[in-house]
């Protein structure tokens, strides 16, 4: 088996789980992993192996002199790889293309960056087999991550006549000290639709939707109340069976007690997830109705931090990697973490 050489530029709340994901892979190793400056994560780095490379190589006595090995700059780094994951800050990674460019490598970037970046935006889910033979790819954002995979199902069972979604965002993530809100709910944007709706039409152009979003000081997850009008007639007990056999969507059953985010993070540490990481979406059974024949209602919760991993790491696959569907390659992805969806 070829091994995919994968550099990860951005070793932070996305990049290193990617580096974790993708370690995990037996047709993928890393090459290295990029900071900018000396950190707790820098340090994890080195712990885990990852050679550490750094955007400002004038920095290395920085590192050097706090017991950090620095292997070399992000562009010696990239040079060492078949593919890079960018996942820099939103804004950032547009500005690392022209390296990418210059040395001739793959590149994936996440939803922080516009949809031009690559010109092509991924969910496993949806159009893995377009992202073969691409230069560059868009990884969707978390939260349109999660509305590709349960309005893909529900377009698949009964086509999609219009989505409405409200998003409600979680303020920071959990190590992120500086953010807030602290005591509001901040329209995020006040202006409707939000980006989620024309993000997810990058992938699925046909669908009618407009998303409206909004932010709470919470931390762990974002929460999706999802109303879609369907073409056919639905049937609540066909979707939730098509649920349980999609290897990206968890169903919460009601017996678990289950109805918050508080809660999930409970039973993903319970479970032994690593980092309490939620892969998968996690709707909640007991909100799936089906009003008037053809109205689909649910609740899904979307773990930021990690829904878009698992997807980078089939997106490298379908680009770097031998010929496979996308079910061969969710299917390795997921057993080589041991996740399978709740
Ligand atoms: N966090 C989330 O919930 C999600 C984020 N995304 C997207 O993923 C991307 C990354 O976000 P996130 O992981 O949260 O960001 P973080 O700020 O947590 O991590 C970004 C990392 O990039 C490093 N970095 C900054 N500038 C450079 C540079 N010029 N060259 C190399 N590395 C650099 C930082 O290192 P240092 O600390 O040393 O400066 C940091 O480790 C964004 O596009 C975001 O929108 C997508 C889905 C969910
Ligand atoms: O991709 C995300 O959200 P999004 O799907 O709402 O764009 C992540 O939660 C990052 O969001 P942030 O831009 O609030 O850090």
């Amino acid at each position: 088996m070829v091994m995919i050489k994968v550099a990860v530029n951005g070793y932070g709340t996305i990049g290193k789980r990617v580096a974790d994901a993708v370690s995990a892979q037996p047709d993928m190793e890393i090459v290295g992993v990029s900071k900018t400056k000396p950190s707790a994560e820098a340090l994890i780095a080195g712990k885990k192996g990852y050679p550490l490379y750094i955007a400002d190589i004038s920095k290395k006595a920085d590192f050097e002199k706090n017991g950090i090995p620095v292997a070399g700059s992000v562009e010696e780094m990239v040079q060492t790889a078949d593919i890079v994951v960018d996942a820099t800050p939103g804004g950032i990674g547009a500005k690392n293309r022209q390296l990418y460019e210059k040395y001739g490598k793959m590149a994936i970037w996440q939803g922080g960056e516009d949809h031009d970046i690559a010109g092509f935006s991924f969910s496993s889910s949806c159009n893995f087999d377009e992202a073969k033979g691409k230069k560059f790819a868009r990884v969707v954002s978390c939260n349109t991550t999660g509305l590709c995979r349960i309005i893909k199902l529900a377009d698949d069972a009964f086509g999609v006549e219009k989505v409405r979604a409200t998003m409600v965002r979680r303020g920071a993530d959990p190590g992120d000290a500086k953010r807030g809100p602290v005591d509001a709910i901040v329209l995020n944007p006040v202006t409707i639709p939000s980006h989620h709706g024309p993000d997810l039409q990058t992938v699925l152009p046909e669908i009618n939707i407009v998303t409206t979003a909004l932010v709470v000081p919470t931390t762990f997850m974002h929460m999706h109340i999802l109303q879609m009008d369907l073409k056919e007639t639905g049937d609540r007990d066909k979707i939730l069976e098509m649920i349980k056999d999609h290897p990206r969507i968890g169903l919460i059953k009601g017996f678990t007690g289950i109805k918050s985010t508080a809660e999930l993070k409970e039973y993903a540490s319970d479970l032994g997830r690593p980092r309490s990481d939620l892969w998968e979406s996690c709707v909640f059974e007991d909100s799936v109705s089906i009003v008037e024949g053809k109205e689909l209602y649910l609740f899904q919760a979307i773990h930021q931090e990690a829904d878009v991993v698992v997807e980078n790491v089939d997106c490298i696959r379908a680009m770097a990697g031998e010929n496979i569907t996308a079910a061969e390659s969710i299917a390795l992805t997921d057993r080589s973490m041991n996740f399978e969806a709740i």
